[in-house]
């Protein structure tokens, strides 16, 4: 059962908030907040590039470090622009006075936002705002010095702000469609950004019939070096409590509600308009209660704004800490593990073989290693009988050279007699060997084992295939490993213990 406060808790009025963008990305952050038609708080931009500054639509901006980069970025050096916003520290002390509550949104890992941002959030917390900070964190492929500018820096962050809001840019490229490149993950960060800025915004600083409190907030987004769970929804007429709560659940931030198994503390807005009811709000919560642990702390606010009309929205904000979401996606994955890949869709098999698979499939899914077995299985099948054969054509055609020799070795000029099923088999193996590949259809991966085997076949392959090209063109020469050794035409076999010494020892082991 969740249990909520419903005491009465001080509001912010909209115009003691401030939005401060530092740098290029958090310019870009609060541009999308004021595009989404945020009213009533002011946004202030903060950054070295004046060429950023200038397209900014921000009321209120500063140039960082004017005297120091001459109007240019900080080239990705965080000293340099931490060193910029001490050059311009009295007119941020100027433009964050008075005020109850400031959001810094800044993109960490280059120069002037992973250098400024901290400076400007003590500055911030000096004045005496409540300070929430929201960060986002570099790809992968921006690097590692990137990557370690931004941890140090929101290392920094982190002990200094009441509230730090952290999101990863890789996460938020999920959101977006690979091809859609760049561009889009950024702009989609931006908007997740803005939404969640609207949604604290309209927590503290809405009066409502169940307020939050900024201790409230600090609460539920306090936890260091966590991820921001975050999910909104709107949804109007009928069922409209429930239908906006499975919007929120689907926020790809809270992965359909998944991530919020784990949460500790979650603070839920619900807004609707003057006609929204308790029993609405109760429902919603309800249901809210099968998707977090039975003693999660829930912080619960509820406001009217006749804004909303017939709609009704609902805001989710929690944070998970990066350990716990980690093991989570790990203890996730080795459950989700066996259903991924049904065994059959693994084997390849060409309708020729298609019989032949399935059996060797059921018994190996009984077995634990699957996957590994089936197509090895193939590969024997298939291929050990193409190696019998070719065994026996080999050995045969040996045995006709040898008896052929034992006997009397043969004129130069003097063919070897393959019998009629012989000249089939060798027919087939020459076509195989000079038609169509003979290992197109190989599994991308072999055993060594399988390597090995499969080159004796070849060897075994080109020597039949050389013999009975020979045999079959009448050539003078009797091939025996460079041709007769040890033995002068005409005169006598060196014979001893009934053995012929001129017959390499090879041949003579055979019989
Ligand atoms: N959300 C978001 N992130 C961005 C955007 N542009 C860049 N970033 C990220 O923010 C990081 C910092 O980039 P900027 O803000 O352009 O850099 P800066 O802080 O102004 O620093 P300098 O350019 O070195 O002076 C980058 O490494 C990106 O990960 C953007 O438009 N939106």
């Amino acid at each position: 059962m969740i249990e909520y406060q419903r005491d009465q808790q001080q509001t912010i009025p909209d115009s003691q908030v401030k939005i401060v963008g530092v740098g290029g990305a958090g310019l870009n952050m609060i541009d999308r907040v004021a595009l989404d038609g945020m009213q009533g708080v002011e946004l202030l931009a903060l950054a070295s590039d004046a060429r950023s500054l200038t397209s900014s639509v921000a009321s209120e901006k500063v140039q960082l470090g004017a005297k120091l980069t001459m109007g240019l970025g900080c080239g990705g050096d965080p000293e340099l622009g931490g060193r910029a916003a001490k050059e311009q520290e009295t007119e941020i002390r100027d433009a964050l006075r008075d005020r109850d509550m400031v959001f810094v949104c800044v993109g960490l890992g280059g120069g002037t936002g992973s250098g400024a941002a901290p400076l400007v959030t003590r500055i911030a917390r000096e004045m005496g705002a409540f300070v929430v900070v929201f960060a986002t964190m570099p790809f992968e492929f921006e690097g590692r010095r990137r990557r370690e500018q931004a941890e140090s820096a929101l290392n920094e962050i982190s002990v200094i702000a009441n509230a730090l809001v952290t999101f990863e840019n890789a996460r938020m490229g999920e959101l977006v469609l690979a091809a859609q490149g760049i561009h889009e993950a950024f702009a989609a960060a931006d908007r997740m950004i803005s939404e969640s800025i609207q949604a604290v915004t309209r927590l503290v600083v809405r009066p409502g019939i169940i307020n939050v409190g900024l201790d409230d907030l600090m609460s539920s987004l306090n936890a260091t070096r966590s991820r921001c769970l975050f999910g909104s929804g709107i949804a109007h007429g009928e069922n409209r409590s429930q239908a906006a709560l499975q919007n929120a659940l689907t926020s790809p931030l809270l992965e359909k509600g998944r991530l919020l198994r784990n949460t500790r503390t979650a603070l839920v807005h619900i807004c609707g308009g003057e006609g929204m009811t308790l029993f609405e709000v109760e429902l919603l919560m309800r249901e809210l209660s099968k998707h977090v642990p039975d003693d999660a702390h829930i912080l619960f606010g509820a406001a009217v704004d006749a804004n909303m009309g017939d709609g009704l929205s609902v805001t989710i904000i929690s944070s998970l800490p990066e350990d716990q979401l980690t093991q989570q996606e790990v203890v996730e994955s080795v459950v989700a593990e066996p259903e991924v890949t049904p065994v059959v869709d693994e084997v390849v098999v060409s309708e020729k073989v298609e019989e032949e698979v399935v059996p060797v499939v059921e018994v190996a899914s009984e077995q634990e290693e699957v996957e590994e077995s089936a197509p090895a299985a193939v590969e024997v099948v298939s291929e050990g009988n193409l190696l019998d054969r070719l065994e026996e054509v080999e050995e045969e055609l040996e045995e006709t050279l040898f008896e052929s020799e034992g006997a009397e070795l043969p004129e130069v000029s003097e063919e070897v007699e393959l019998s009629e099923s012989q000249e089939e088999v060798v027919e087939e193996v020459i076509e195989a060997v000079e038609g169509e590949e003979p290992h197109e259809e190989e599994p991308d991966e072999m055993t060594m084992f399988e390597e090995l085997e499969r080159e004796v076949a070849d060897d075994l392959i080109e020597e039949a295939v050389k013999s009975t090209k020979a045999s079959k063109a009448g050539q003078a020469e009797l091939e025996l490993d460079g041709g007769p050794r040890g033995k002068f035409e005409g005169e006598a076999p060196n014979l001893v213990d009934g053995e012929d010494l001129d017959i390499p020892p090879y041949l003579r082991n055979k019989r």
